[in-house]
């Protein structure tokens, strides 16, 4: 579905690696490893600086990018809605392609476990938990077949975190979407994940299925990443 071929990009050296259909892909590893970067590269947010990527055997920078966004969807680590109502965000990406169907908020809210009612409030009002559930839910609207997630629930307490991500697996599940995930929870990756792209030092160091890999740790930087 989508392939990193001899990619580098600040951190990033000579990626080279496949994301099939209905992966559910862990990025995981230490701080400035360069996840984050690699994720921004799947969406166009950053581009590569050597190599290629491929999106459905198509060079990524030749898929319109406003499609790129809308198939390839990314939720942030904490909710960056816009000013306005929770309609109003929810709108804003369909619009963009003029398919926002009326009625459409019934069926996001719904996914992302929120009352019909919450519509019409002012996005600024909402706690944290709310926020990042009509992220998600703006994410959706754009049916997305690949959801890019950067750590989506560090910046929430247990409780929400736990539904967030309760929510996220209900929804992966449902509509088959193809994952890729930054998180530094292990638990996190062993309960979502069914590959892990194991990153150090600006490279991948080592995949393997979820949660084997974790298990059975092949190499010495993994194993001492999962003592820590
Ligand atoms: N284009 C670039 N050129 C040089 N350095 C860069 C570039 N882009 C990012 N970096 C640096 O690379 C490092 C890795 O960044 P990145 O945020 O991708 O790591 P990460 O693994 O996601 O880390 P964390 O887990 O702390 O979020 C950072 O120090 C960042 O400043």
């Amino acid at each position: 579905m989508i392939e990193f071929k001899n990619v580098s990009h600040g951190p990033l050296e000579n990626l080279s690696f496949k994301i099939e259909q209905n992966d559910r892909a862990i990025l995981f590893g230490p701080s400035g490893a360069g996840k984050s970067t690699m994720l921004f590269l799947f969406n166009r947010l950053k581009d590569p600086e050597q190599g290629e990527i491929f999106y459905k055997g198509k060079p990524i920078e030749e898929v319109p990018i406003t499609t790129l966004r809308q198939k390839v969807g990314l939720l942030l680590q904490s909710p960056n809605l816009f000013p306005g109502t929770v309609l109003d965000n929810l709108k804003y990406g369909p619009s963009l392609t003029n398919s926002w169907e009326p009625g459409a908020e019934e069926k996001l809210l719904e996914y992302v476990q929120l009352p019909l009612d919450i519509k019409d409030r002012d996005v600024d009002h909402l706690s944290g938990g709310q926020q990042q559930r009509v992220s998600l839910a703006r994410t959706l609207a754009n049916e997305p077949e690949v959801l890019l997630l950067d750590e989506p629930t560090s910046a929430l307490d247990n409780k929400t975190a736990e539904d967030i991500e309760h929510v996220l697996k209900e929804l992966i599940e449902a509509h088959n979407l193809t994952m890729v995930m930054v998180t530094h929870q292990m638990d996190q990756a062993r309960r979502l994940g069914t590959k892990g792209l194991f990153m150090h030092e600006g490279r991948i160091q080592e995949t393997g299925e979820l949660p084997g890999m974790l298990d059975d740790p092949k190499t010495k930087e993994l194993k001492e990443y999962l003592q820590e």
